[in-house]
């Protein structure tokens, strides 16, 4: 039986029910789920992680729809996509890349996977289903004292 794997991608700094909404949708695209974690030095389109590399690692690989998550590579973001070739890359629903780059990107590459999008994980009003917002919050309640 051939194994289709899936491959999502993202920053995951202080993690929250929105990222276990993408990386579910991404699992349920296929067999094996491979998550890369974006390496700080690489998250330059908003404010870098807060929290360690490895530790952003470590998380994301302890939650259930995830079977392998590895940091990404410090230069080329296609050589763990070369290493993993995967059948499906996910991106997240609000992912700054655009799908037919990444597509035409990888096919330059000669890796042959379908560019998918999962969804938005429906808002709530209590819920902090963004990083950034988390990080507001902390920010508003515990401020500068
Ligand atoms: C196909 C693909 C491969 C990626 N590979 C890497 C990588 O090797 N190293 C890395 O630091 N980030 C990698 N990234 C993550 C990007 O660097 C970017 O920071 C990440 O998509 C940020 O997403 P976010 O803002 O949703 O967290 C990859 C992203 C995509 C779409
Ligand atoms: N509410 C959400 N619903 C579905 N997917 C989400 C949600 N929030 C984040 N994701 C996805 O999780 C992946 C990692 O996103 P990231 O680590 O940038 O989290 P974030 O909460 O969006 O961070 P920030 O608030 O700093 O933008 C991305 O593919 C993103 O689309």
């Amino acid at each position: 039986m051939v194994t289709s794997r899936v491959v999502a991608q993202g920053t995951f700094d202080i993690l929250h029910p929105g990222h276990l909404h993408y990386l579910r949708d991404a699992a349920a695209m296929g067999d094996e789920l491979h998550v890369i974690i974006a390496r700080s030095t690489n998250v330059t389109h908003k404010a870098p992680p807060i929290v360690p590399d490895e530790q952003r690692r470590e998380m994301v690989a302890a939650l259930d729809p995830v079977d392998h998550a590895r940091l990404g590579h410090p230069d080329d973001i296609f050589v763990p996509i070369e290493e993993i070739e995967p059948d499906v890359v996910a991106l997240g629903y609000d992912q700054h890349h655009d799908d037919e780059a990444i597509a035409a990107a990888l096919a330059d590459r000669g890796i042959d996977a379908e560019v998918r999008r999962a969804s938005g994980r429906e808002t709530n009003d209590e819920y902090l289903l963004s990083t950034g917002r988390i990080i507001d919050r902390i920010l508003q309640e515990r401020g500068s004292d």
